[in-house]
């Protein structure tokens, strides 16, 4: 029998442009170096795929698990090239008026903050957004541009304001969308002013040192950038988008690491979280009614960026060694699922605007109906008097002829009684 077997659909082709998956691998580090690990990834940056050699110290060698992304980074990667290759474009997504999120996602020690902060010799993804946003500013000519940034951590389950240490956050947790109420936002007016704002956030940052990484994040932060584009005379706003850029903590395996008590809470928190996030991916790929976006605040917080109204880039970082085999491959198969997710950004103002268009136009579709029916009406009223008038006429004509009948009909009567002979009761016909 001719069985037509259907072709499963490769990862690419089940593609959403508005959620990009992206792959980044650091180099093995000195300790990796030292101890001469098997590096066990192959980054195929033309094929934009990421191959996993089965690892040696399972000995469990066979074919190697491969991954197909929107574009992979090898370890030759400078932070200009991810940027140019895969930042970039969302930015100017930005510029355009759709809220944008860019999030750094992966195991602990991977190069998240690296690819998210850079360091003193080379600019991460922030401070080449900067520059790029506010070269679109000093280009605005015409209209009046407005930069404005805040910047947040969750740490322990809770919201901290890295601008305002010293004022916290309320949560508020019967509202299912923004629960940080109260986050300082600050007007930025150059590069040198957000870029301010960005050290002195990330001097505030929960940092510690792990055996897996020196300055171990122990936090999730969210940079948000919110651009305001507006006409100077009318104030009308003609462009609004949103900036998120987030560095998750890396998720670590507690057994693994000797902690202590805290380190130990934090990692558990973390991965708890991070839980969430990837609870929140798997029920939205399955296309769940429900998704538990309320399991976590990063998920909360995060909800727009995975089934809401926001264009996503998701880099997934990972190391080479042989010894993080079983985090780089779990890394790998919940960034290769984000891939699948659906989401449909809209424009913002354009979305506004386009939503009050629609408006009006509903509107005057429905008044149009409404003057329709009430003519309608007004014709069937019309028509409804006219036909009563001619049942009334009818009615009338019908008594008229009635009293007519029954004055004939008396009269007749009258005669007839008046003919009529009366005969004795007793007499009998013959
Ligand atoms: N692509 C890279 N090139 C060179 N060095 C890198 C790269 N990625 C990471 N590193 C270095 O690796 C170390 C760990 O990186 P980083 O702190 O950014 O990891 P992380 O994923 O943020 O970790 P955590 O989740 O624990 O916060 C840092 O010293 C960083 O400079």
């Amino acid at each position: 029998m001719n069985k037509s077997k259907k072709k499963p659909k490769s990862n690419q082709e089940c593609a959403d442009e508005n959620i990009k998956v992206v792959v980044r691998c650091r180099p093995m580090n000195r300790y990796e170096k030292h101890a001469g690990m098997e590096n066990v990834v192959i980054m195929d940056t033309m094929g934009k795929c990421v191959k996993m050699q089965c690892c040696p110290m399972n000995h469990n060698w066979g074919k190697p698990k491969k991954f197909l992304f929107d574009s992979v980074y090898d370890v030759e990667t400078s932070q200009y090239g991810i940027y140019d290759g895969s930042v970039r474009p969302m930015i100017s997504h930005m510029l355009q008026g759709f809220n944008v999120t860019i999030f750094a996602y992966g195991q602990t020690g991977t190069g998240k903050t690296f690819t998210m902060e850079g360091n003193q010799s080379e600019y991460g993804i922030m401070q080449n957004a900067f520059e790029q946003i506010y070269k679109f500013a000093r280009e605005q000519k015409d209209k009046r541009c407005v930069i404005q940034c805040s910047y947040l951590e969750i740490y322990q389950g809770k919201i901290q304001d890295l601008l305002n240490s010293a004022k916290p956050i309320k949560v508020n947790k019967s509202k299912l969308k923004i629960p940080c109420k109260g986050l300082i936002s600050i007007v930025c007016k150059s590069v040198q002013d957000i870029e301010k704002c960005r050290i002195e956030g990330f001097k505030n940052r929960k940092v510690a040192a792990t055996c897996f990484n020196e300055h171990s994040s122990r936090s999730h932060s969210i940079f948000t950038v919110l651009l305001t584009l507006r006409i100077p005379k009318t104030k009308k706003i003609i462009l609004q988008s949103k900036l998120n850029l987030v560095d998750l903590a890396g998720s670590e395996s507690l057994l693994r690491s000797e902690a202590t008590p805290l380190r130990k809470k934090e990692c558990c928190e973390i991965n708890l979280s991070l839980l969430a996030v990837n609870k929140v991916i798997s029920s939205t790929v399955a296309g769940h009614a429900y998704i538990p976006y309320r399991d976590s605040l990063l998920t909360r917080l995060l909800q727009d960026s995975f089934g809401g109204n926001s264009k996503t880039l998701m880099i997934a970082n990972i190391g080479p060694a042989e010894t993080m085999h079983k985090e780089t491959l779990t890394t790998l198969e919940y960034a290769h699922q984000a891939k699948k997710i659906k989401i449909a950004p809209r424009k913002r103002p354009e979305s506004l605007e386009t939503r009050h268009r629609q408006a009006r136009i509903a509107l005057a579709k429905c008044q149009k109906e409404l003057e329709e029916t009430k003519e309608r009406h007004k014709e069937k009223r019309e028509a409804t008097t006219k036909l009563m008038e001619s049942v009334l006429a009818v009615l009338t004509e019908i008594s008229n002829t009635e009293e007519t009948v029954d004055e004939t009909n008396e009269s007749q009567n009258l005669n007839n009684s008046r003919n009529l002979r009366v005969e004795p009761l007793n007499k009998k016909k013959r």
